[in-house]
C-alpha cells in the first residue's frame, strides 16, 4: 500500500485520457487507482497497459464509474458534456476531488454541476496549462488598460477531431477582456461572423475558430487600434501540458473545502 492519492482516469481511450493514464503512472506524487471506459468499449475488462501497447500495469480497465471512484481520492475527466455531468454526481457521492477539463458545456450544465461543488472539490477550466492561465490573467490586465478604440477578437486554431467551437480556451480569454473592460461577455461577444454582416460593433469582443490538422491548441487576443496592434498569442505544441495541470489540481484539491475552482486558484495567479 502506499499513501500516494489515487487518481482515476474517465474517458480512458481519449486523445486526453490516454495523456493523462502516461501521466500518472510515470508521476512520483500519485498513482494511478483506476480507468473507465463506457460500457460496451472494447478496452473494458482489459489491462489499461495492455490496452494502451505497452507492458501491463495492473489496473483493470472498468465501465463501473462509482466503484472505481470510490477507490480513489480523486478524478480527472476530460471527456463530453453530458459525461462530466454524470460522473459530478458519483464524484461527489464517492467522495473524490473531481477536475473537470472538459469544454463545450452549456450555461445550464455548468450550473448543474453546482449541487456536487457543495459535496465536493471541483476545479474546472478550459485549459489546465500555466501559460494560458497567465494568459488570462494578461489579456484582463490589457483590456483594462486600453478603451474600446482597441477591438479585441480571440483567434483560436484546434485539430480536426475537435467537436465544441469556440474553444474553451477562447472562452476563458474572452470573459477575462470582458472583465478587464467591464462588461459582459454575453453582450458584447460576436461569435458567427457570416454574410453582410455590417461593419464591427464598437465593444464588442469578437470570436475566430480555425480547424485542421493535428494542431495541439493556438490562441491568439488581438486588439486592434487604427495605427497598432497588440497580440498576446500560446501555442500548445504537446498535450502533456494540460494533463500535468489537471494532476496538479488533483493533488491541490486534497483537504481543500468542497466549492467550485479553477486553475488560477490552483496556480495561485
Ligand atoms: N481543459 C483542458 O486543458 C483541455 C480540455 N480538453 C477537452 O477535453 C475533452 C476531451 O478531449 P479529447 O481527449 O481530445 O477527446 P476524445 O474524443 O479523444 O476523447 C473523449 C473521451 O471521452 C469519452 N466519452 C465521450 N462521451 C462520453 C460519454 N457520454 N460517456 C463516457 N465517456 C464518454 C470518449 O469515449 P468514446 O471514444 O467511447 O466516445 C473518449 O474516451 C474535450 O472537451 C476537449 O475540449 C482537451 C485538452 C485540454
Ligand atoms: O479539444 C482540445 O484539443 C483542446 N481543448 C481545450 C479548449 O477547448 O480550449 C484546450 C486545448 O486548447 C485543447
Amino acid at each position: 500500500m502506499t499513501d500516494k492519492p489515487g487518481i482515476v482516469i474517465t474517458g480512458a481511450s481519449g486523445r486526453m485520457g490516454q495523456m493523462l493514464i502516461k501521466t500518472v503512472l510515470d508521476s512520483d506524487t500519485a498513482r494511478l487507482a483506476g480507468v473507465v471506459e463506457r460500457t460496451g468499449h472494447d478496452w473494458v475488462g482489459q489491462d489499461i497497459g495492455i490496452a494502451m501497447g505497452g507492458p501491463a500495469q495492473g489496473v483493470i480497465v472498468t465501465d463501473d464509474a462509482l466503484a472505481a471512484f470510490s477507490t480513489a481520492q480523486a478524478v480527472i475527466d476530460f471527456t463530453a458534456p453530458e459525461a462530466t455531468l454524470a460522473f459530478s454526481k458519483l464524484a461527489a457521492e464517492a467522495g473524490c476531488v473531481h477536475v473537470i477539463g472538459t469544454t463545450g458545456m452549456s450555461e445550464t450544465q455548468i450550473a448543474d454541476l453546482d449541487p456536487a461543488a457543495s459535496q465536493t472539490v471541483i476545479v474546472r477550466a478550459g485549459n489546465m496549462s500555466l501559460g494560458v492561465n497567465l494568459l488570462v490573467q494578461l489579456t484582463r490586465k490589457v483590456a483594462a488598460a486600453l478603451d474600446e478604440d482597441f477591438d479585441i477578437e480571440v483567434i483560436e486554431a484546434h485539430h480536426h477531431h475537435k467537436v465544441d467551437a469556440p474553444s474553451g480556451t477562447a472562452l476563458m480569454l474572452g470573459e477575462a477582456a470582458a472583465e478587464g473592460r467591464g462588461v459582459s461577455l454575453s453582450e458584447v461577444s460576436d461569435r458567427g461572423r457570416d454574410g453582410i454582416t455590417g461593419a464591427r460593433k464598437k465593444g464588442d469582443i469578437g470570436f475566430t475558430a480555425i480547424r485542421g490538422g493535428d494542431i495541439v491548441g493556438e490562441h491568439d487576443v488581438l486588439f486592434a487600434a487604427k495605427g497598432e496592434r497588440i497580440v498576446l498569442r500560446h501555442m500548445a505544441t504537446d498535450r502533456a501540458i494540460f494533463a500535468r495541470g489537471a494532476l496538479k489540481a488533483a493533488l491541490w484539491g486534497q483537504g481543500k473545502p468542497p466549492g467550485a475552482y479553477d486553475m488560477i486558484d490552483v496556480l495561485g495567479l
